[in-house]
């Protein structure tokens, strides 16, 4: 099983090799999903402009199938069935294993609201807030490392015991120091630096995926 995860990570470096100053960095972001997983947890993710998309974007591959068939448990299949035997067959056959994610970035209601009467700076921090419990893990997205809203959601993170996993440039910024883990993408112009967050993250999805639902 291992021996499947890390040839993700060979994959992506044989793909990318100057992201090989990134494997240490992203075998512990690995290490600390798996272990929130394990332990019933879920992930909190943000950030603006492009990385907004790529914070749906992390969600969609966790929430269902990526590359793996997710079939529900034979337990949860059984208990739709007797809840209710045609809505229960339907359920057990197209249901997916899901591994739990939000996106701070969406919520148009809230959001707007909350922006509209508060601090703008504070809104991914507020989700936190709201979303985030001890144990949890928050991944901050950020090309510069440096954006307020989401170093705001960092200290907000960290202030209620939730694991922090930034994902940057190669810069040192404000959101490498609060951050438990920092995977710094070894590029400094943003387009540049968003074209290696992706790959980056389909690996940690991938490896996710093969640990939990992998044969
Ligand atoms: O995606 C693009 C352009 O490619 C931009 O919108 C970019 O994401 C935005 O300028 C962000 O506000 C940059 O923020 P950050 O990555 O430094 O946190």
């Amino acid at each position: 099983m291992e021996e499947n995860i890390n040839k993700h990570i060979d994959n992506l470096i044989d793909r990318y090799p100057k992201l090989i100053v990134c494997r240490n960095s992203i075998q512990e972001a690995y290490n600390t999903l798996k272990q929130a997983y394990t332990d019933g947890r879920k992930l909190l993710v943000c950030g603006n402009g492009g990385s907004a998309s790529d914070s749906e974007h992390i969600v969609g591959e966790l929430m269902k199938e990526f590359k793996l068939k997710r079939e529900v448990f034979k337990d949860q299949a059984e208990a739709l069935r007797t809840i209710d035997p045609e809505l229960g067959e339907i359920l057990a056959k197209h249901l997916q294993g899901a591994l739990p994610a939000i996106a701070l970035t969406g919520h148009s209601s809230l959001t707007t609201a909350f922006m509209n009467d508060s601090n703008p700076e504070l809104i991914f921090a507020q989700q936190v807030n709201g979303y985030g419990k001890p144990h949890d893990v928050f991944l901050g997205i950020s090309t510069s490392g440096n954006s307020r809203n989401v170093l705001f959601a960092a200290v907000a993170a960290k202030s209620k015991g939730l694991h922090v996993i930034g994902l940057t440039g190669q810069r040192d910024s404000k959101l490498k120091e609060l951050a438990d883990i920092c995977i710094q993408v070894p590029e400094t112009e943003t387009y540049k630096i968003q074209e290696l967050h992706l790959p980056v993250y389909h690996c940690l999805c991938l490896m996710l995926e093969e640990h939990f639902f992998g044969k």
